[in-house]
């Protein structure tokens, strides 16, 4: 949606910000990434199902993979083939879900 497109300007400050939390931009893809670790696979499920509704919500959903406390997560929009304001949103709120467990 035209409405979700990051001016180059966004785009700089969005990363910037992110970079600085854990995530990195993918190399063979317009995508970005994070590993979470935590302490039990209880909590890296609990952190998955909060993520899942509000993915569900935005109706943007990230590609994951999850082995007992781990949890690698890529942001991407596939109908724009990029990153757009969605992932900086989800990305921002899966930050805010780990900082509360
Ligand atoms: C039809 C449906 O609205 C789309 O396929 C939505 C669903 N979830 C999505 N999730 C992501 N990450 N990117 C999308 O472009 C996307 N599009």
């Amino acid at each position: 949606m035209a409405a979700d497109w990051l001016s180059p300007a966004e785009r700089e400050q969005f990363l910037m910000e992110l970079k600085a939390t854990g995530w990195v931009e993918v190399e063979d893809r317009d995508a970005l990434y994070k590993e979470l670790h935590f302490k039990t696979f209880n909590q890296a499920f609990g952190f998955m199902c909060r993520v899942a509704l509000q993915a569900e919500k935005m109706n943007h959903h990230p590609e994951w993979f999850n082995v007992y406390n781990k949890v690698q997560i890529t942001l991407s929009t596939h109908d724009c083939g990029g990153l757009s304001k969605k992932d900086i949103r989800l990305a921002k709120f899966i930050d805010k879900v780990a900082l509360s467990l």
